[in-house]
């Protein structure tokens, strides 16, 4: 389940080869993206890999987890600006198959069901990529969220507005509420990986790795997954008992 890698660029290296596995196998896969700071070398590597080896990601479908609600698409923080700058910009993506909440929606309730009803008619999704928040939340499903939940609206936790306050001029400018995917919608995917990287994140893979699957841990959840892998770079490990991690090999 905890499995290890020295540094970023190696978990990115890996997590890369898995989705083109997964691409070339599934050309029309159907992924669940995060955003995140953990996201960008992983989305770098893939951007370089697919060019240099021409893979075609046109039949994709993906799903982003969350978007701050308030922020519209241009904003420089919102997810649908992360998500253009990282990756759709870049590669050859069918925009029409690329679905982010939307923060500007004025019915959220409609479009929190609509959301999770796409996901499902699509087919569900076949690898679901997620970050950690350091209060061990995933997408922005924060602690003593339902683990039965679906899309919903979230009031952001005081811990997560300031972790994100970083990518904000201020404070004030950081949103207080935000749209995800559930934890029901997160644990039906039909595989799993989530990463964390950095010594900020040692703590929380510490209480992660000890807690038991409940709903104050979010991200315990993805302990109770049949193909869940949680990979963790050095830093991200210190406070890990020894062991613990299972050190993984690159995939050809
Ligand atoms: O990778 P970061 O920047 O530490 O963020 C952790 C997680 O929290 C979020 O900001 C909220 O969903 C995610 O985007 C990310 O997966």
């Amino acid at each position: 389940m905890f499995f290890s890698l020295p540094h970023p660029q190696a978990i990115a290296d890996y997590v890369t080869t898995r989705l083109i596995q997964l691409i070339q196998k599934k050309p029309n896969a159907v992924l669940g993206l995060a955003t995140g700071s953990t996201m960008e070398p992983i989305y770098e590597q893939f951007c370089r890999q697919v060019a240099k080896q021409d893979v075609n990601v046109s039949e994709l479908t993906t799903f982003n987890l969350d978007e701050y609600i308030g922020l519209g698409a241009d904003h420089p923080q919102s997810y649908h600006y992360y998500m253009r700058q990282y990756l759709f910009n870049r590669l050859a993506f069918a925009q029409h198959r690329t679905f982010l909440p939307d923060g500007l929606c004025g019915d959220l309730q409609e479009q929190c069901e609509r959301y999770s009803r796409l996901i499902l008619e699509a087919g569900g999704i076949d690898l679901q990529l997620l970050g950690i928040g350091s209060n061990g939340h995933i997408g922005f499903n924060e602690p003593g969220t339902p683990f039965a939940s679906r899309t919903h609206v979230v009031a952001l936790s005081e811990q997560t507005r300031i972790d994100n306050g970083r990518f904000f001029d201020s404070m004030d400018e950081v949103p207080t509420q935000a749209i995800t995917l559930g934890l029901q919608d997160i644990f039906e995917a039909k595989e799993i990986v989530l990463v964390a990287t950095g010594t900020n994140k040692a703590q929380i893979m510490a209480d992660l790795y000890h807690s038991p699957v409940d709903e104050a841990m979010p991200a315990s959840i993805v302990k109770a997954h049949p193909h869940a892998m949680i990979i963790v770079d050095e830093a991200a490990a210190a406070l890990l008992p020894a062991g613990a991690c299972k050190p993984l090999l690159q995939l050809a």
